[in-house]
């Protein structure tokens, strides 16, 4: 059997915590062969976003074909994709290579508030690419821009989720890192028919950069090794929860998280 192969469409983060570079270490650590089709290339650090340089569309079609010409990836992840008309493109291509288990990770602002999907995209996100994806995974201010409703409480998070699976989304993970105040983190998933709900203990850190990246890539890899939707899910959580937890401490501002944490416990090393 070949090996299993996972690809993210997605921006360079050159400080490695988030973005191509936190996927690519992801599919290493879980097993699959990484593939990367780059949409824009950032400057940043743990900082801040220091700088914006989006790839002609030209450079990510051509990307795209060279992938779907010659590589057979089992599931396709996308984070930064930054225009609409990058989105119609990755739409078109993803009819076009018939692939499938496509992970959205609708990224819209950096953590300093930098943004890295222009206003005027978040509707061909919803119209062009979310009927194509197997699962939506938005943080909570995300899941607000893509529904229009607030979200204030896990209920409002349950009528997001039904609202982006409404859309087209199989599945959809409403992350619940940005509620505030609370001693345990709820990840809501729901299937188009029930809830299951992923709860774990909030780790008190500043070292959070490329959270949302790095669980959107573990359950990319597992999708691509051929687990299910929610066994993917659950496996990725306790990727990302161990890497919150072993922190690196690189950085002076928000550091990257620890992708080596989940496979050394495994192993049962510190
Ligand atoms: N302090 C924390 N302790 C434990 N889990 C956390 C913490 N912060 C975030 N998480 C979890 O990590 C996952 C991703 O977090 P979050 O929703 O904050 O992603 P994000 O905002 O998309 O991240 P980023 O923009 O940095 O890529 C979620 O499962 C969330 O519950
Ligand atoms: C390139 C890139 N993608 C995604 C994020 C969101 O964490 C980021 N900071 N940078």
């Amino acid at each position: 059997m070949s090996m299993a192969q996972a690809l993210t469409i997605a921006g360079s983060d050159n400080g490695g915590g988030a973005g191509i570079q936190a996927d690519l270490k992801t599919f290493q650590e879980l097993g699959a062969y990484g593939l990367s089709v780059i949409t824009a290339v950032t400057a940043q650090n743990t900082l801040g976003v220091q700088g914006v340089y989006p790839v002609p569309l030209e450079g990510i079609a051509q990307q795209l074909d060279s992938t779907g010409e010659d590589f057979q990836p089992g599931a396709v992840k996308t984070g930064m994709l930054f225009s609409a008309e990058t989105i119609r493109l990755v739409s078109e291509k993803w009819r076009q290579f018939g692939w499938s288990n496509l992970v959205i990770d609708p990224v819209m602002v950096a953590k300093g508030g930098a943004p890295l999907l222009q206003q005027e995209a978040v509707q061909a996100l919803i119209t062009e690419l979310l009927p194509h994806a197997l699962i939506t995974t938005p943080n909570i201010p995300e899941a607000e821009l893509l529904t229009g409703m607030s979200i204030r409480n896990l209920a409002e998070r349950e009528e997001a989720a039904k609202q982006i699976v409404h859309m087209g989304s199989a599945y959809a993970l409403v992350k619940g890192g940005h509620a505030e105040g609370n001693e345990m983190i709820v990840d809501v998933l729901y299937d188009g028919t029930s809830f299951h709900y992923l709860e774990n203990v909030r780790i008190v850190t500043r070292h959070t950069h490329g959270t949302g990246c790095t669980y959107s890539a573990a359950i990319t890899a597992e999708l691509a090794k051929g687990s299910s939707v929610l066994a993917a899910v659950t496996t990725a959580r306790a990727f990302i929860q161990a890497a919150i937890e072993d922190e690196l401490g690189i950085g002076g501002g928000h550091g990257p998280t620890n992708h080596f944490a989940y496979q050394r416990r495994q192993r049962g090393e510190q």
